[in-house]
């Protein structure tokens, strides 16, 4: 109902998730659920586009329910027998790189679900630009069922390590649940480090909040 719906201070999310739907039937419902979550709070979508896996789970629940739904494909990519159909707006783009730049430069935001070597390496992506202040945008992990402790226990290892600063760490927000998750990157506020603070990257100007986003870092 329109009068119970609430607003976001994400205008729209980028999703990176599984192009496989994962063994689990709670992979799927949780593909759905973040789905049905950014249309409870008015969020629109942004993804790698196509139907496959996780990917057609979230993008179909978000455009079922109303919300403006972004796919960003490579040229390479786009046959239907490849990524299957596309709901809402699709975006071709000349390659995996370019792919990236654009989810990024679209979202306010960006969440992982579970998924395999490309999800990990999206993540991990905008995780460095975080680190390097390249985007100060909030990045979520989406802990199904623990899908990800190994990896957030690799990377306490990295801290412990000395590879990854104590700062860097708490770049990565994660939540068992998409409502949890999205309160939590709600109320993220990104840290100060003096280093990268001083750098400064072309990319910037490309990667801000777009202008009618009305958010706020
Ligand atoms: C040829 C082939 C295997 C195509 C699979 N079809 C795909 N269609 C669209 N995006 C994809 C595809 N495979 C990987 N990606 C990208 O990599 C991530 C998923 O890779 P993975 O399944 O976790 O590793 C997605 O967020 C998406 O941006």
């Amino acid at each position: 109902m329109e009068g119970e719906t609430r607003s976001s201070r994400f205008k729209r999310i980028c999703v990176f998730c599984g192009s496989s739907s994962g063994k689990k039937p709670s992979y799927q419902e949780a593909a759905i659920e973040l789905g049905k979550e950014l249309v409870e709070k008015r969020i629109d979508l942004v993804y790698g586009g196509g139907s496959v896996g996780l990917m057609g789970l979230v993008s179909q629940a978000v455009h079922d329910g109303g919300r403006h739904v972004l796919g960003v494909i490579p040229r390479t990519l786009m046959p239907r027998e490849i990524t299957g159909e596309t709901v809402g707006e699709v975006k071709a783009v000349a390659d995996m790189h370019e792919r990236k730049a654009e989810m990024a430069r679209q979202a306010d935001a960006f969440i992982a679900l579970p998924g395999g070597y490309g999800t990990l390496e999206e993540l991990l992506e905008v995780i460095t630009w975080a680190q390097l202040k390249i985007h100060h945008k909030p990045v979520g992990l989406l802990n199904v069922e623990g899908y990800y402790n190994s990896l957030l226990s690799f990377i306490d290892k990295a801290v412990d390590e000395g590879f990854i600063s104590p700062t860097a760490r708490r770049i990565i927000v994660s939540a068992p649940t998409a409502k949890q998750l999205v309160r939590q990157l709600e109320e993220f506020v990104p840290e100060y480090d003096e280093i990268a603070a001083k750098l400064t990257w072309d990319e910037v100007d490309r990667l801000s909040y777009v202008p009618d986003a009305g958010v706020q870092t």
